[in-house]
């Protein structure tokens, strides 16, 4: 479903070359739950702005539902949901509904398989108390159900997501983790998810990539992540030898 074969991204930054990711491969099949890992600068972003065809490779190949995303943006957008957690996708002044109306048109999505799938997310996300309401007066864990939902109601097989969960509470962690599972298991939808919450990856994914200085540095289970340290070793102090470099 996703498909990177040795691909890099430079930026220039006045006479210097950034090299934000350099000769990444993986593969993501149809219906894993991938955690993307790695610290602050390691190139994630960059990743994801490749994945969904915002920024073009400057080497290597990408594909995504067997789509370059960068020359087929608007056929990948029908097949691919993307949240970015620290932004909303939403209208700020509008009320929830209006937005997802508003997307609906975009994507141009059936106005019956809309209503049905509205509903289901409705409920899946407990939105109906706020889907009146300005994007603007609703709470950060409403506005991230919110952008959930928008990036879900045109079913798609790719679900990518950048912090989701980022300066949610417990409970709303909770809920959102549970939507996202369900979501995986019963619609069998791929999730890539990049996220510094090492709850979200202990609870979530049963693979993890990590990546570090724009290249792979580790892609296995989470029980070979583990294995890469002393026994005992909690995730956090498991990624924290990888981010430092003393495990390598
Ligand atoms: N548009 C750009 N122009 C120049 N450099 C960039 C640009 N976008 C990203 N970079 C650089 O590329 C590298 C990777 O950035 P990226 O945003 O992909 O990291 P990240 O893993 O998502 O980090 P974080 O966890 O902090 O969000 C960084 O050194 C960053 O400064």
């Amino acid at each position: 479903m996703i498909e990177l074969d040795r691909a890099g991204r430079s930026f220039k930054v006045k006479r210097n070359v950034v090299h934000a990711v350099r000769d990444l491969s993986f593969t993501v099949s149809a219906g894993e739950f991938v955690g993307y890992l790695g610290p602050n600068g390691a190139g994630k972003s960059t990743t994801i702005k490749m994945l969904c065809g915002i920024l073009t490779p400057t080497s290597g190949r990408v594909r995504v539902a067997g789509l370059d995303p960068s020359r087929r943006r608007t056929t990948l957008a029908r097949r691919i949901g993307v949240v970015f957690g620290q932004r909303t996708t939403l209208w700020w002044d509008l009320p929830l509904r209006d937005s997802f109306e508003l997307i609906r048109h975009l994507y141009r999505v059936d106005r019956a398989a809309f209503a049905a799938r509205l509903d289901e997310l409705t409920e899946t996300l407990d939105l109906g108390e706020f889907l009146r309401t300005p994007v603007r007066q609703l709470s950060l864990g409403q506005r991230m159900r919110g952008d959930l939902a928008a990036a879900l109601l045109h079913a798609p097989d790719v679900l990518v997501l950048d912090e989701p969960t980022i300066g949610l509470d417990v409970v709303s962690k909770a809920s959102i983790r549970e939507f996202l599972l369900r979501q995986n298991a019963e619609r069998g939808t791929t999730v890539l998810l990049t996220t510094h919450d090492l709850g979200d990856i202990e609870r979530l994914c049963r693979r993890v990539m990590l990546i570090d200085h724009g290249r792979l540095a580790f892609d296995g289970t989470l029980d070979d992540l583990m294995a890469t340290a002393p026994d005992q070793a909690s995730l956090e102090e498991v990624v924290t030898r990888l981010y430092t470099g003393t495990a390598r």
